[in-house]
């Protein structure tokens, strides 16, 4: 994903990444739902996930080529008296983590990394440098990958760096209404008994979009809530932009 250009004066690389869009809207998923945020949503990602609305943007040729500066200048023209911070999303930001981590070295923004957590040794580049991560813990049913047990223990490894590092975290679930509460169980207790203080990190339920299809099935929110609720501080939260039809 990163194309290293020419060497300039500083002796280090010039480095270029693909971005699919970026655009000013509010925060609609999660514990900072409602903040005004800049998304920039970078190209290509290392899973698959059944569900995922972003499927253009799993396309590493997708978007156009951004350089640090350039990004700059477009996040500076859509800076809004209300802004909060910058959401890196994607596809996966984390397979952008050293161009990431090189524009907050100049620009030092508050920002929110929102990644699938499947890659921690990326995640400790930006540890240092981004103040939110939301992590979305994927499940077998989401059939993301092959190796789901591999894929969950690189996002409890993921979580136990963020927690390491004090970072403002939560757990994503997205759920289906096939989704069974056994299913939550075993991941809210795999998180709970891995971590070492649960008051560190929360659990977003995160009800799939379109919302058409919990239709008279909404019960198994509250099921879910209540199961979730044995292990971890759960809060449920739908996709609030496209409620109100906002990017
Ligand atoms: C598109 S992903 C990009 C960031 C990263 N790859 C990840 O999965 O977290 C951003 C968020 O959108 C969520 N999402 C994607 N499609 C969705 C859908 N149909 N319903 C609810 N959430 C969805 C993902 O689960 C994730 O939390
Ligand atoms: N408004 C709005 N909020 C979001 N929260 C997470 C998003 C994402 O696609 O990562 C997203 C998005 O695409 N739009
Ligand atoms: S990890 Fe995120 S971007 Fe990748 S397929 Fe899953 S939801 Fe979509
Ligand atoms: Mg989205």
């Amino acid at each position: 994903m990163l194309i290293p250009l020419k060497k300039p004066s500083n002796g280090g690389f010039e480095i270029k990444t693909r971005i699919s869009e970026i655009f000013s809207s509010i925060q609609g998923e999660g514990k900072l739902l409602g903040r005004r945020q800049v998304f920039v949503r970078f190209t290509g990602c290392n899973l698959n996930c059944n569900y995922c609305d972003t499927s253009l943007s799993r396309d590493p040729g997708y978007g156009e080529e951004f350089d640090i500066d350039a990004l700059y200048e477009k996040i500076n023209e859509l800076i809004t008296p209300d802004f909060h911070s910058i959401s890196f999303t994607g596809g996966e930001p984390l397979l952008h983590a050293d161009f990431i981590k090189e524009f907050l070295e100049k620009y030092p923004l508050p920002a929110l990394l929102e990644t699938n957590g499947s890659l921690p040794d990326e995640m400790a580049k930006l540890t240092e440098l981004v103040q939110y991560v939301s992590m979305d813990v994927k499940l077998p049913e989401h059939e993301a990958v092959s190796d789901w047990d591999d894929l969950m223990n690189q996002e409890i490894k993921s979580i136990k760096l963020l927690i390491k590092k004090g970072i403002n975290s939560y757990c994503k679930l997205v759920v289906q209404p096939s989704t069974t509460t056994d299913t939550v169980a075993c991941i809210a207790a795999r998180i709970r008994d891995e971590i070492q203080d649960t008051s560190k990190i929360s659990l977003v339920v995160q009800p799939v979009s379109p919302l058409e299809l919990w239709a008279g099935k909404t019960h198994k929110l509250l099921e879910i809530s209540e199961k979730a609720g044995e292990y971890l501080d759960v809060l449920t939260i739908p996709q609030v932009h496209k409620l109100l039809n906002l990017r």
